[in-house]
């Protein structure tokens, strides 16, 4: 059983709590209309979606003392273009209530980082104030990641849509995803390779797709390599929450965005 298979089958059982517990509608936080693919498509440098993450399955305890709103309002001051905000708790020791937390003190879009399996997700990311939710392509079958993807849209929300590899780079193609993130971590292995986004960027149109790098980015010449071949965004988890000078590392990692 690989992580992935883990992490689903806990959200398998969180979903039937939430589908008994969550009425949509029951939260109503601040909403902020922006839209990450204008502004990542319009920037002349590189935008980072900057991640709060506590810990993970790779790398255990990462950063356990954060203050969500206190670091959303430093990335935002730093330059991020988006905060992407973990909201898993078991895996990653985030809760729903940090992406609240962000939502109220920041003014950039706001990423829902969880693993989306059904429709209820969705609507508490939305009531909770997020811009955007992710589908990861190994997650589900096609026809299920149509129709949430479909459901989102439906909602306003923007959708990070994650491959890792071409079979499912074309199922993000069928589906007519507008941002594609390509992870950078294989979720078996965990081995990260800049590689991944190096030859799955070949088989995108990166002039209307967006194009995120997500994973392993750690100094500037990471960011360049994946600048090369057309990535507009990175993600960044690990670095930022390890961060003592996080203008220095914004800045470092802000490249400019060749012709
Ligand atoms: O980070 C993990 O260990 C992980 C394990 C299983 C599924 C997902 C995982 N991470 C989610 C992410 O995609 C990363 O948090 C994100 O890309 C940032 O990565 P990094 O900059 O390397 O922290």
């Amino acid at each position: 059983m690989t992580i992935l298979d883990k992490i689903l089958a806990e959200k398998q059982k969180e979903v039937a709590d939430l589908k008994e517990s969550y009425q949509p509608g029951e939260i109503q936080a601040k909403r902020v209309n922006v839209s990450l693919y204008d502004s990542f498509m319009n920037a002349d440098k590189m935008s980072i979606i900057a991640e709060m993450k506590r810990a993970s399955p790779s790398k255990g305890l990462i950063n356990d003392g954060v203050e969500p709103s206190a670091q959303g309002r430093i990335y935002e001051t730093c330059g991020a273009g988006a905060i992407s905000v973990l909201t898993d708790t078991p895996f990653f020791q985030g809760t729903m209530e940090d992406m609240q937390e962000v939502r109220e003190v920041v003014d950039i879009p706001v990423l829902n980082k969880d693993f989306i399996i059904d429709e209820i997700q969705i609507d508490r990311a939305y009531d909770a104030g997020a811009n955007l939710i992710l589908l990861i392509a190994a997650a589900l079958p096609e026809q299920r990641l149509a129709e949430l993807y479909q459901y989102a849209s439906e909602k306003g929300l923007e959708i990070l849509f994650e491959v890792h590899n071409e079979a499912e780079l074309a199922v993000a193609q069928r589906i007519g995803a507008q941002i594609i993130g390509i992870n950078n971590r294989d979720l078996k292995t965990f081995e990260v390779d800049l590689a991944t986004t190096e030859r799955l960027a070949e088989k995108i149109d990166t002039t209307k797709t967006l194009l995120i790098s997500e994973s392993g980015m750690k100094e500037k010449s990471d960011v360049e390599r994946v600048q090369k071949v057309g990535a507009r965004g990175i993600l960044v988890g690990e670095t930022m929450m390890r961060s003592v000078d996080l203008k220095e590392t914004f800045d470092s990692l802000r490249v400019p965005l060749g012709e």
